[in-house]
């Protein structure tokens, strides 16, 4: 499968946040996105994840078959999207119906976080922390090849933040993408970096 974004451009509210994003994504790859607050790495993922209309460039997918970009992505971002009266293992159970493609179960997805304790708990009992690895237990419950993460370590503890490593290297080696923006490094080998500047780019080289 590929990705490619050919000279994206994004405005908001009237305001020109960035212009010329380039890049291209292959199974197995991972993309770090950074770039000062504002500069527009949420902005960037809304697009990928067609959430938000380019006002120029292209976001092209291949080799996925009929299956659409949309059909082909999980989206984890800022809000985590759980409902708070539901328990975390009832949240996951929603998702891996409504996701289609079931892989793992909730009860599987949840250990899989260390959050099999907190399974029969309403998500609004939950810290913050561990709010955010139930949603990401959710990438867990159904198959999708592209994984777009919104700094998916915020409210994540270190022990937390090794396992969501050993996650996305675990999807990338059964050839999986990963695009993440981040303020802190996510540590994972040989990652391509996209640094957005307002209104100037600058791609880099390899990231570890
Ligand atoms: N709904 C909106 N309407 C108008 N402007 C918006 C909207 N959402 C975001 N913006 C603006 O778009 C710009 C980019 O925001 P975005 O959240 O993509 O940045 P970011 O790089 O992810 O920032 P951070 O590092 O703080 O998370 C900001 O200047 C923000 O104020």
């Amino acid at each position: 499968m590929r990705l490619s974004v050919n000279n994206l451009a994004c405005d908001r509210g009237g305001r020109r946040i960035f212009e010329g994003v380039s890049f291209i994504l292959l199974s197995g790859e991972a993309l770090v996105i950074t770039g000062r607050n504002g500069a527009g790495k949420s902005s960037l993922l809304e697009m990928l994840a067609g959430r938000l209309h380019p006002v120029g460039g292209k976001i092209i997918w291949e080799g996925a078959g009929e299956r659409s970009l949309a059909e082909c992505l999980h989206y984890v971002g800022h809000r985590d999207a759980l409902k708070s009266a539901l328990t975390a293992r009832e949240n996951l159970d929603f998702a891996r119906d409504f996701l289609g493609n079931p892989a793992l179960s909730s009860a599987e997805a949840l250990e899989a976080v260390g959050l099999a304790h907190a399974a029969r708990l309403p998500v609004a009992y939950l810290s913050a922390g561990q709010r955010h690895r139930v949603a990401l237990a959710r990438l867990l419950v159904a198959h999708r090849p592209l994984w777009l993460l919104d700094e998916p370590t915020s409210a994540l503890d270190a022990a937390s933040q090794e396992i969501l490593r050993g996650l996305l290297e675990t999807h990338r080696s059964a050839g999986g993408m990963i695009a993440a923006t981040t303020h802190s490094p996510l540590f994972l080998s040989q990652a391509k970096e996209l640094r957005i500047e307002r209104s100037r780019l600058r791609a880099e080289g390899d990231m570890s």
